[in-house]
């Protein structure tokens, strides 16, 4: 009885919900029935005209999609330069996966950012063709995934929960949330080629090609040197063109002198004394200040252009946005003022009441630096800004140009360094790519600035082709221990037999069989790891020949942990729970600390803080055994001797969780530790995201001495996702929307929408009045945001709901048997 009525009353909400978004719900279901669009409702080409602007599909585009390769369902990875054109390729295919054939997608990308980029330009889509839209970052989204057997749903998620979903999918025979997975798509493919993430994501891919569940994998790039290698590790058709929607300049200033540089008919490069750039306009002292003109570049292109400008290091980019705001003229900081200061309230209420004076200075001319001691939210704000035109100018380091899609009119890279090491031709090409904005400049050009004693490097940068992707997964065992314990924990492997088949299946023996016929890397490598994993005891007694694993191991499988890392968490859990201090959050937080976490303090700021600990922080440091010995050997020596130093640089860091967990501004804790906020936001997601493997090792694990720990840390992770720890979990669920996060939550609570129903509800151009720095669109996919999450979530309870009725009906159904029967 209880149940029908859950089910009734969900039913009720969601037609509500549907009656308030759609209209009428009969007219959305009669929509479209002619296919014109590869196989897709035409809705969806006015989707893409609608909300990316794109009226038509570039040539390549079209043929790409019609690939036989496509039509058969093989698998297929494509290389063009940045800015092709190829997310739009991956995102038809996966509309026609979700819509036609039914099946669920996983969407893998490089990075945080552009995850929740990709989340929020896709919810409309979500909304209005009627998939599942689901996000998974640090912390955030459902593992295993919630099930959802109606609609199918788009999973897009960094690499890291990648590796985790298709592992959850492996154990649940190719399905995730109840229904099967029929297409994995990769973005940035060449970070196969990466230590550690690049291992991560082969051992992933390989797993799906080994087990067999007929999922089409998707892999795009940027141009690869070995693109048939990478083909034939995935059983991929391959497919490359040389193709740029804009033209591209490019250039390189030597002293004055800029050259053009223009690649000859047999491919040898031609380069030309263009043009000198002109320093007459500079002042004495302006010269002294930008002796290479980067200010000059920057005017060139103003006041309708903008720029990239890429520097080698991070603290770099503010002291040439600093030389560049004072060579702009005075007319930049006149013009858009209105907007500008939007920006700047936007800043302040993202940046807890502040904003860097250097932003607050060269948001004005129009400039701003991006970098990691900026926050998301901050870094967010101002691509924002920049995609609208009031900040004309980003100095960023490298980073920038794979993880964020900012084009510009202008591209200049001030150094051939990244760091120390002298640019990668594939870095470079990613930088320049950024150049020219497609439908709205003709053109782009970059200007590379080099010193004379350069030269011969330049030319070897220009001419080369691009680079090779080699397998990193012969230096990183921890990660071919996980693959092994993972295939058997999932079922794709039980036998040593079958071990070795699946690493022959690994881009590293396909290329280490390359050289040798007789290769007998696989067997010897799983051989000598099998023996590793027996002396950490991560296998019960065989039985036979199949290989079984011990509960911990398993554990460690569900919760994305290496089998080092799953043992030592389960000795802290079993230490920590003889005598957990409960009277605050600092001992859980303490736990939540990743143990490879590798932000290191300076010397000075440990001192003042170890010697000034509170009463709860000298408690837990007693429990952990830190004691006035470990302080005087890290005065004398530098390092703790008589506990390890992972307990030490642990607890260091929980003290920030814990002062931003007592509502401590990000200011001052940025202050008394001495590290940016960038980099305090960054470790709050890697905690977040060790703390939800945490609860899923100890809920996977079913140990009775460690289930207190699942509820303790379901408390603390919504906090730790959002990655604001002392504040009202009043804004919570307004910054679970993806692209809001604590300032802009802030605005639209002030401004009385205060939940998710009240965004959904809102009006678009009403909200954009009422929030400042919002753009039109920005808000459109906020609202379809928070209707997309609204409806999912009543679907997913209608759908609990009729499981619960089922399985009541069921024993109802069994009762009465038993009744006739006696
Ligand atoms: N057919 C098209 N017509 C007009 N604009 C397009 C078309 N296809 C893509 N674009 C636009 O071109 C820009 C670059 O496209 P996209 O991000 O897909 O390139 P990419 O090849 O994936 O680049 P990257 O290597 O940086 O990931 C985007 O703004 C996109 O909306």
């Amino acid at each position: 009885m209880k149940s029908t009525n859950l089910t009734s009353n969900v039913i009720k909400q969601k037609r509500q919900l549907e009656t308030t978004f759609y209209g009428n719900f009969s007219k959305r279901s009669n929509m479209d029935n002619d296919n014109d669009f590869f196989g897709l409702p035409s809705k969806v080409k006015h989707m893409f005209k609608k909300h990316k602007k794109i009226t038509q599909l570039y040539d390549w585009q079209i043929e790409c999609l019609n690939l036989e390769a496509v039509k058969n369902r093989t698998n297929l990875i494509y290389a063009l330069p940045t800015s092709g054109g190829k997310t739009l390729v991956a995102e038809i295919l996966m509309l026609k996966e979700l819509l036609i054939s039914e099946r669920n997608v996983l969407f893998i990308l490089p990075y945080v950012a552009l995850v929740q980029e990709k989340v929020q330009s896709l919810c409309p889509f979500g909304l209005n063709l009627e998939f599942n839209v689901e996000e998974y970052v640090g912390g955030k989204g459902k593992h295993p995934p919630i099930q959802r057997k109606r609609k199918s749903t788009l999973y897009v998620c960094t690499l890291e929960r990648g590796a985790g979903l298709v592992d959850c999918m492996l154990a649940d025979n190719g399905q995730l949330g109840g229904r099967s997975v029929g297409m994995i798509v990769v973005d940035e493919l060449h970070l196969l080629g990466e230590q550690k993430r690049g291992a991560l994501l082969e051992t992933t891919l390989t797993k799906v090609l080994y087990s067999n569940y007929n999922i089409q994998i998707i892999g795009m790039s940027a141009t690869i040197g070995n693109m048939n290698e990478i083909g034939n590790f995935l059983n991929a058709y391959v497919y490359t063109k040389d193709f740029r929607p804009v033209q591209l300049k490019e250039s390189v200033k030597i002293n004055q002198d800029i050259f053009v540089i223009n690649k000859d008919v047999d491919g040898s490069m031609k380069i030309k004394l263009d043009r000198k750039l002109n320093f007459d306009i500079y002042t004495s002292d302006m010269k002294r200040l930008d002796p290479s003109g980067i200010g000059l570049l920057v005017r060139e292109i103003l006041p309708n252009g903008s720029c990239l400008v890429f520097c080698p290091t991070k603290s770099s980019c503010q002291s040439i946005a600093k030389i560049i705001y004072k060579s702009i003229g005075k007319e930049e900081a006149c013009v858009q003022l209105k907007e500008k200061e939007e920006l700047y309230k936007a800043l302040k209420e993202e940046g807890d009441g502040k904003v860097c004076p250097l932003l607050t200075r060269s948001i004005l001319f129009g400039v701003a630096y991006h970098n990691s001691g900026l926050t998301n939210a901050e870094r967010k704000l101002l691509e924002e800004a920049f995609l609208g035109g009031i900040i004309k100018c980003i100095c960023c380091t490298s980073t920038l140009a794979a993880g964020v899609n900012l084009p510009a009119q202008r591209v200049i890279i001030t150094s051939p360094f990244v760091g120390r090491d002298f640019m990668k031709q594939s870095t470079y090409r990613q930088m320049v790519g950024r150049a020219g904005r497609a439908g709205l400049t003709e053109s782009g050009d970059s200007v590379l600035l080099c010193q004379e004693n350069d030269k011969e490097k330049i030319k070897i940068l220009l001419e080369n082709g691009v680079e090779h992707i080699d397998s990193c997964l012969g230096t990183e065992e921890n990660i071919v221990y996980s693959m092994i314990l993972s295939s058997i924990s999932t079922g794709c492997t039980s036998s040593q037999e079958q071990l070795v088949n699946l690493m022959k299946c690994t881009l590293f023996i396909k290329q280490a069989e390359k050289y040798n016929d007789e290769c007998t890397v696989a067997s010897d490598l799983i051989e000598s790891c099998l023996d590793k994993l027996r002396s950490l005891n991560a296998f019960n007694k065989p039985v036979e020949r199949t290989l079984k694993l011990t509960p911990i191991a398993n554990a460690a499988v569900a919760a994305n942990l290496d089998i080092l890392e799953a043992q030592k968490l389960y000795t802290e859990l079993i230490e920590a729970s003889s005598a957990l201090l409960l009277i605050n959050k600092l001992h859980l937080l303490y736990l939540a600390v990743p143990y490879t976490e590798c932000i290191t303090l300076e010397r000075q700021y440990v001192l003042e803080i170890m010697t000034n600990l509170k009463g709860d922080q000298q408690a837990l440091a007693n429990r952990l055994g830190i004691n006035e010995l470990c302080i005087s050997q890290f005065i004398s020596y530098g390092k703790i001797k008589n506990i390890s130093e992972i307990i030490w640089n642990k607890f260091i860091m929980s003290l920030i969780l814990n002062d931003l967990w007592n509502k401590e501004s990000i200011w001052t804790v940025s202050k008394t530790y001495n590290l940016s906020r960038g980099t305090i936001h960054s470790f709050l997601s890697r905690t977040a995201s060790h703390a939800s493997s945490i609860l899923r090792f100890t809920e996977a694990l079913q140990d009775k001495k460690l289930d207190h720990f699942p509820m303790l840390f379901q408390n603390i992770i919504p906090k730790l996702n959002i990655g604001v720890l002392g504040y009202s979990s009043d804004l919570e669920s307004l910054m679970s929307l993806p692209s809001v996060r604590f300032g802009r939550a802030t605005q639209l609570y002030k401004a009385g929408y205060k939940t998710l129903n009240d965004v959904a509800k809102a009006n678009k151009k009403k909200l954009c009045n009422d929030i400042s720095h919002l753009s039109i669109k920005v808000a459109r996919e906020m609202i379809a945001s928070a209707k997309l999450m609204l409806l999912s979530k009543a679907e997913a309870l209608e759908e609990l709901a009729e499981s619960l009725r089922a399985d009541l009906n069921q024993s109802i159904s069994k009762d009465k048997e038993n009744i006739l029967w006696f």
